[in-house]
């Protein structure tokens, strides 16, 4: 199978595009757990295919490192957009990718030689609360209470296409990711998982931010959890409508719209192409 690799800060995943090479199989789960194996297989926080696409110019589909599949993936989505428009499957610098979670628009920017240096996706509308994100807790609203390992964390529940938990906290670096976060992802008061971000404000236009994502553990980045992190402080008038997010493995440009859009600009990177022996 002809894979290809690229991360963008750090988030790194398997992509395949399917109309140029042949899948060895179908069990999508199967190969993503194999593929992403640092020991056995490539390794990688998940598995994205290109596909093609009737509804837009491209489109994609994610499975985490554990083989879950998600519904958007902001980190994958600018990747894809480099792949789409250096390698030909788009012949404009503005271009649509479908997703589970919808059909986005993708901007890439050139640098001077065209190759692509910056992306940006319209991540759509945030959703917020009980009524966005899968939930079975006793709370109702969008700040929700979660108990785990004999401590209560609170967060606010949001939807970016895929689910989050984002929490306030005042210093991310005081905060053991793995540990709570691990707790949180797969607490069974979220039925379906989710994402849990780590954020602390340091000024209106700034925020520091970690992420235990759903199904891939601690990475260097969630694109879709900067968007979710950023709305959900926006909400509460902690942080202003144009935000660096630092993440571990550097910084998005998130702007929310007068629309209500969010648009996520950042850097996605070729890593190799190879064959993988499945
Ligand atoms: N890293 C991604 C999100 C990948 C999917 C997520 N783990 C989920 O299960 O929803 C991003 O950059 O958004």
């Amino acid at each position: 199978m002809q894979f290809f690799k690229m991360h963008a800060l750090g988030n790194n995943y398997v992509f395949v595009d399917t109309a140029r090479t042949t899948l060895p199989e179908d069990d999508f789960p199967s190969l993503a757990r194999r593929v992403s194996d640092v020991r056995r297989g490539i390794g990688s926080d998940g598995l994205i295919l290109v596909t093609p696409s009737d509804s837009a110019d491209v489109g994609m589909r994610i499975w985490n490192a554990d083989g879950s599949e998600a519904e958007s993936c902001g980190n994958g989505l600018r990747c894809v957009a480099r792949y789409a428009y250096e390698r030909g499957l788009v012949d404009a610098t503005h271009f649509s990718i479908e997703t589970k979670a919808g059909v986005v628009a993708a901007q890439v920017h050139l640098d001077v030689e065209g190759r692509v240096q910056l992306v940006t996706i319209d991540m759509g509308v945030a959703r917020f609360g009980t009524e966005a994100v899968p939930y079975r807790g006793p709370d109702r609203g969008e700040d929700v209470h979660v108990e785990a390992g004999g401590a209560q964390y609170t967060g606010t529940l949001v939807s970016m296409g895929n689910p989050h938990f984002v929490m306030l906290v005042d210093h991310v670096d005081d905060v053991d990711v793995e540990h709570v976060g691990g707790a949180i992802e797969s607490h069974p008061d979220f039925p379906e998982r989710v994402n849990v971000e780590f954020v602390s404000v340091l000024t209106p236009d700034e925020i520091d931010f970690r992420v235990y994502e759903r199904g891939s553990g601690v990475t260097f980045a969630c694109g879709t959890g900067a968007c979710a992190s950023v709305t959900a402080l926006a909400r509460k008038g902690l942080v202003g409508n144009r935000v660096t997010v630092h993440l571990l493995g550097g910084d998005l440009d998130i702007e929310i719209r007068e629309d209500g859009h969010v648009w996520m600009t950042g850097e996605a990177h070729w890593v190799c192409e190879g064959t993988y022996y499945a």
